[in-house]
């Protein structure tokens, strides 16, 4: 991927999105400069997804103009993913396959060579420590261990934007500090990474810059320390419960288990 002369590799310009007639994202702006990784935090339902999705080219926007690395993604969707690893939300692997079936059919899609790719193949099955369940049928998988396959086939390809929903699901401790390694890593290599993420303190330890979305609407963005000098808090967790007003919750609680 050639960087042009675009600040940001990507750019989300007033976009709006509706599902039957309802706004789930109303005017949202913001933008990721190159090699920075981006937290995208909200809570259940905020859009985090629905963004992704927009600016991954899989769905529309009704309005507004998305950039990546310079190119609109409603018309070069397909040219742009293909400089992109993608690791959804969804559970997206082919369960009668095994692993290795797996990366070597996402390998072919992204024609590496075949012996770069077992090469690599190996390299990312063994940090992970999953080059022993290779053969193994990924429908035999667990959570975490389908979250690396993803997680895996996302970069088979050496892709210069990583764009990953919700990554440390189903991760064990050890992964998700592997996994943190490996982010920041992939950021000292000229890596940019959009990460959406409900884990609050991997976010602070890995991003740069964070943007709290609530409701489809921009609510908070900028570098964390920024945020938290903004918010009084010393921490991303105390700042995100106090821009999103849920710090009170503990008082509904009380409420709620009145009668136990
Ligand atoms: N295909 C769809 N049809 C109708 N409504 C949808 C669709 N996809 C998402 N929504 C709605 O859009 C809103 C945002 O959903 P989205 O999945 O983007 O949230 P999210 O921030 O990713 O949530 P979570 O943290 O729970 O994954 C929700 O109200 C959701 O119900």
């Amino acid at each position: 991927m050639i960087m042009n002369e675009r600040p940001a590799i990507v750019e989300l310009s007033h976009v709006h999105k509706q599902f039957h007639k309802k706004t789930v994202i109303k005017d949202v702006s913001f933008q990721i400069s190159y090699g920075q990784i981006y937290g995208l935090l909200g809570p259940n339902g905020a859009g985090k997804t629905t963004t992704i999705q927009m600016l991954t080219g899989l769905m529309k926007p009704d309005r507004g103009a998305i950039y990546v690395n310079g190119s609109d993604v409603i018309h070069h969707s397909l040219r742009i993913r293909s400089h992109m690893g993608i690791v959804p939300d969804a559970d997206e692997l082919l369960d009668d396959l095994t692993c290795l079936e797996f990366l070597q059919f996402i390998g072919s899609i992204r024609n590496i060579p075949k012996n770069t790719l077992n090469d690599r193949i190996k390299e990312w099955l063994t940090i992970f420590h999953l080059w022993e369940h290779r053969k193994f049928l990924l429908g035999s998988y667990s959570h975490g261990m389908r979250k690396k396959v993803q997680f895996i086939a996302s970069v088979l390809h050496q892709p210069k934007l990583l764009i990953i929903d919700e990554p440390t699901n189903g991760l064990d401790p050890d992964m998700m500090i592997l996994l943190r390694d490996l982010l920041l890593h992939l950021k000292a290599k000229g890596v940019s990474v959009l990460v959406s993420t409900h884990h609050l303190s991997f976010a602070e330890n890995v991003c740069d810059q964070v943007c709290l979305i609530k409701d489809g609407t921009v609510c908070k963005d900028g570098f964390i320390s920024d945020i938290l000098r903004d918010t009084h808090t010393s921490s991303l967790e105390s700042a995100y419960a106090n821009l999103s007003n849920s710090s009170s919750e503990g008082d509904k609680i009380n409420d709620l288990l009145t009668n136990w």
